[in-house]
């Protein structure tokens, strides 16, 4: 997966020193006179956040599968819940210091009843896009209230053509469906220079999958954009690598039946990446969050209907505003937490595997009360949630000394962040002895499981790839190169393993080149021992590592 950061940084910001009170007010202020956006809203890694995602609800008139757990969420308390004042006070503050989009969404934002209020006052902060995420089940009864509160982008989703697999989706009979098409239906025609619309689709293998067709048929004639979303990972939704369809599959699927389905350039930092096909209306788009993130582009910021911000969808680093305003906080105090909050903020999401393992909200609650949520008048964001997470809060925050360990002795990966992204390479060699009988078997090529060199060199080559989620606080790296070798010793009767793991990243591959040779190891042995239980696994080592702050060459 190509990391996008590097390129698309337009200048990196300067590291704010973290300061003993926690006051870093005047740093920022600093940095706001040389900084060609906020210093508050720019981020470590350069990235401009001038889009708002404003969650106003936590309910739902649907239920769907791929966002909501089968047993619900716990509700916060209304009284906890963002009231429009200070949904209202929230949007002027970033829009203060250039936030020029702001999305609503939620849970399901058309039933907040004070939402036109909302919009109406978002109108006066003259922003250039105000949009609105739904399902659209309320659309045919509030469309033209919204557009005439202000409203410039609706998104639509839904993600079937057939009512009776809506049911199967949403959990919510067939019924709901007409009533979504109906709102569909209406926008198309509505004022259409007023707002755009989009269709969001997620694909899921073997539900919708069989659909693609159909949805990208319906850009022939009608303004709306179709964006098919690859399926997610969030708690409690079940998420199976075997149901997410890749972008690369859906164009794959489209170009079968639409062979001149054209690619069109993309703005760096959109959510999309688009198509058309020639004489339609519409477009295609695809959001690719996990086969290929647009991290490196990221201009967003959200904030949850119990009002914390979140500076990534996929991180738990939340900071509570609320608490904040109503403590009394002014805007100047708001915008140093959150400066600080978007100075954490990891340059990308932990890739694909491992964000199926990691703790979030369920979706739903992304946009109340959740045992992740850290208020900032607790703690200054800590390190207990260090999960194989890329946006946990930076270890040096922790006072401990020890850096694979917090301040209350639990295991953390340690924040790479900072360090620099070069050229590293590893070598690690492992021995495997064997009997004289099992040894010309594996040298004859007469082991009844098959051929154990190469075998062992493929289980080598994958151990390597899988080395982060075997070794809990190892970091995931991109490998640009494994090799394994296996060398037969006819004098010693053994076989060495000699793996090398190459990579362009913040943090060295030795544990990878380790993984290499033991996983090639563990096979040989795997393959052997019908002929015999006595053979060895021995001289485990690194031989030499290099690109990093320290070379290391074992002295043979
Ligand atoms: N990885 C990632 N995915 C996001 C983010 N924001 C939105 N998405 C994905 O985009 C999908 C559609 O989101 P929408 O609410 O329609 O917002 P959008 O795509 O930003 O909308 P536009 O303003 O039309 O670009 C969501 O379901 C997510 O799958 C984000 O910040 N990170
Ligand atoms: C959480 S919903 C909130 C707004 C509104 N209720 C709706 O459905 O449009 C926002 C978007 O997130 C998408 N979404 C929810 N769960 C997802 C998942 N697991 N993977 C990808 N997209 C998801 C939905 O399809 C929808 O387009
Ligand atoms: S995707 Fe939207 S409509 Fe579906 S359950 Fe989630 S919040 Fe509700
Ligand atoms: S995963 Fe996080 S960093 Fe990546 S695009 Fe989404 S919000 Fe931005």
């Amino acid at each position: 997966m190509e990391d996008a950061t590097a390129s698309a940084s337009p200048r990196l910001a300067p590291t704010v020193k973290e300061t003993r009170n926690g006051s870093r007010l005047e740093e920022f202020r600093m940095k706001q006179d040389v900084l060609p956006f906020s210093a508050f809203l720019t981020d470590k890694h350069g990235r401009q956040h001038n889009y708002l995602r404003i969650s106003v609800s936590e309910r739902c008139n649907l239920r769907c599968t791929y966002c909501m757990p089968e047993e619900g969420v716990p509700l916060t308390p209304s009284s906890k819940l963002l009231s429009a004042t200070e949904v209202v006070r929230v949007a002027k503050l970033f829009a203060s210091q250039g936030v020029d989009k702001v999305r609503i969404t939620g849970g399901e934002p058309l039933l907040r009843k004070d939402l036109p209020r909302i919009i109406e006052q978002l109108h006066e902060m003259n922003l250039k896009s105000i949009g609105i995420t739904t399902n659209g089940i309320l659309l045919p009864r509030l469309l033209p209230e919204l557009i005439s509160s202000g409203v410039t982008a609706i998104n639509i989703s839904l993600d079937t053509l057939i009512p009776q697999k809506f049911e199967k989706i949403s959990r919510r009979p067939p019924s709901a469906w007409y009533k979504v098409w109906k709102g569909i239906k209406m926008a198309e025609k509505l004022d259409p220079q007023k707002y755009t619309l989009k269709l969001n689709c997620v694909v899921q293998g073997g539900i919708n999958d069989d659909e693609i067709c159909d949805f990208v048929a319906l850009t022939k004639d009608q303004r709306i954009d179709i964006r098919f979303i690859e399926y997610m990972p969030f708690s409690g939704n079940k998420w199976d690598v075997a149901k997410m369809v890749s972008y690369q599959q859906m164009v794959d699927t489209i170009r079968k039946v639409y062979p001149d389905f054209q690619k069109l350039e993309d703005p760096w930092n959109h959510t999309a990446k688009a198509f058309r096909i020639p004489g339609h209306v519409g477009q295609v788009g695809f959001i690719t969050s996990m086969s290929e993130h647009f991290c490196g582009g990221c201009n967003r910021l959200r904030i949850t209907a119990d009002g914390n911000l979140k500076v990534c969808l996929f991180g738990n680093a939340e900071v509570s505003l609320r608490d904040a305003m109503r403590d009394g906080a002014s805007d100047e105090k708001l915008l140093s937490l959150i400066g600080d909050a978007v100075q954490r903020k990891h340059p990308k999401h932990a890739g694909m595997l491992n964000l199926a393992k990691m703790e979030n909200r369920p979706m739903i609650l992304i946009g109340g009360h959740h045992q992740l949520l850290r208020s900032f008048s607790t703690t200054k964001l800590d390190n207990n949630n260090n999960n194989n997470n890329p946006d946990s809060p930076s270890s040096t925050t922790t006072s401990s000394s020890l850096s694979h360990v917090d301040s209350r002795g639990k295991a953390q990966m340690v924040d790479v962040s900072e360090k620099k992204v070069t050229t590293r390479e590893a070598v690690a060699e492992a021995t495997v002895n064997l009997s004289h009988e099992t040894f010309q078997a594996v040298a004859d090529n007469k082991m009844k499981k098959g051929d154990v060199l190469t075998v062992a060199q493929i289980a080598g080559i994958m151990g390597a790839k899988h080395t982060s989620n075997l070794i809990p606080l190892c970091h995931p790296l991109p490998l640009h190169k494994v090799d394994v070798n296996l060398e037969l010793n006819y004098e010693r009767r053994c076989v060495i393993i000699r793996a090398l793991a190459k990579t362009t990243a913040m943090t060295g591959v030795e544990m990878e080149a380790l993984t290499a040779a033991t996983v090639a190891a563990l096979t040989i042995y795997d393959m052997c021992k019908a002929m015999g239980h006595s053979i060895t696994i021995t001289d485990i080592k690194l031989i030499k590592k290099s690109g990093g702050k320290s070379d290391y060459s074992l002295k043979q």
